[in-house]
C-alpha cells in the first residue's frame, strides 16, 4: 500500500465574545483590517436576531409538544401581547399547542396558540418542543361553523398554501411592528441586561 503524507497545518482561531456593552476593544489587534467593524456590525445583527427568536409567534403545525424543565419561561397571551400568562412547568407534563394548522382545521374555532419564551438571567434554561405537521399537499376543508363565528377559508386550500398566507401575514405584522418600533424609538432594549 502506497501512503501519501500530507503535510496537515492548520490554524485555527478561536474567538468568544462579549456582549457589546461589555467588550473593550482596546486591546484588539488593528489587524486584519475592518476586523473589529465587521465584529461589531455582526454582534448587532446577531442581537437582532436573537430578539427575533425570542419574539412571540404561533407554530405553524397542528400540535406542538412541549417539555420544559422547571426553570420555566414559556409564557402565552390571548389578547395579541397586552398580557401574558406563564405556563407553570409541571414535572413530568407536556405543554400541548395548538398550531396554525389546527387552528385552520377548526376553521378558526379553535385558536392558535400565541406564545413566547422568556429568558431567567439567573439559570439556563432547557425546552423540548416537538411539532406535528402535515404533508405539503396535504388538503384542508373549511368546517361548517357556528352563526357568529368567523371563518377562516371558504374553500379547500393546500398545507403550502395555508403555509404563504401565514407568513405573509407575520411579514405584514413584522413591518407594521418595526415601523411602529421606528416611530417610537422602542427595540429590544433590556436583551442586554437580560442575558449579561
Ligand atoms: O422555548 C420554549 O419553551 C418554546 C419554544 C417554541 O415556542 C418553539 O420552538 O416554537
Ligand atoms: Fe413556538
Amino acid at each position: 500500500m502506497k501512503v501519501k503524507v500530507v503535510r496537515d497545518s492548520r490554524e485555527i482561531v478561536t474567538y468568544f465574545s462579549y456582549l457589546v456593552s461589555a467588550r473593550d476593544y482596546s486591546p484588539w489587534p488593528d489587524k486584519p483590517e475592518g476586523w473589529r467593524a465587521v465584529t461589531k456590525a455582526y454582534s448587532e445583527q446577531l442581537m437582532q436576531l436573537g430578539c427575533k427568536l425570542l419574539e412571540r409567534h404561533t407554530d405553524l403545525g397542528t400540535i406542538s409538544l412541549l417539555l420544559q424543565d422547571q426553570v420555566g419561561g414559556l409564557q402565552a397571551t390571548r389578547d395579541g401581547d397586552k398580557t401574558w400568562i406563564t405556563v407553570q412547568p409541571v414535572d413530568r407534563a407536556f405543554v400541548v399547542n395548538l398550531g396554525d394548522h389546527g387552528h385552520y382545521l377548526s376553521n378558526g374555532r379553535f385558536k392558535n396558540a400565541d406564545h413566547q419564551a422568556a429568558v431567567n438571567s439567573n439559570y439556563s434554561r432547557l425546552s423540548i418542543a416537538t411539532f406535528q405537521n402535515p404533508a405539503p399537499g396535504a388538503i384542508l376543508y373549511p368546517l361548517k361553523i357556528r352563526e357568529g363565528e368567523n371563518p377562516v377559508m371558504d374553500e379547500p386550500i393546500t398545507f403550502s398554501e395555508m403555509y404563504k398566507r401565514k407568513m405573509n401575514k407575520d411579514l405584514e405584522l413584522a413591518k407594521l411592528k418595526d415601523e411602529l418600533e421606528k416611530a417610537t424609538h422602542k427595540s429590544c432594549e433590556g436583551l442586554e441586561e437580560i442575558l449579561a
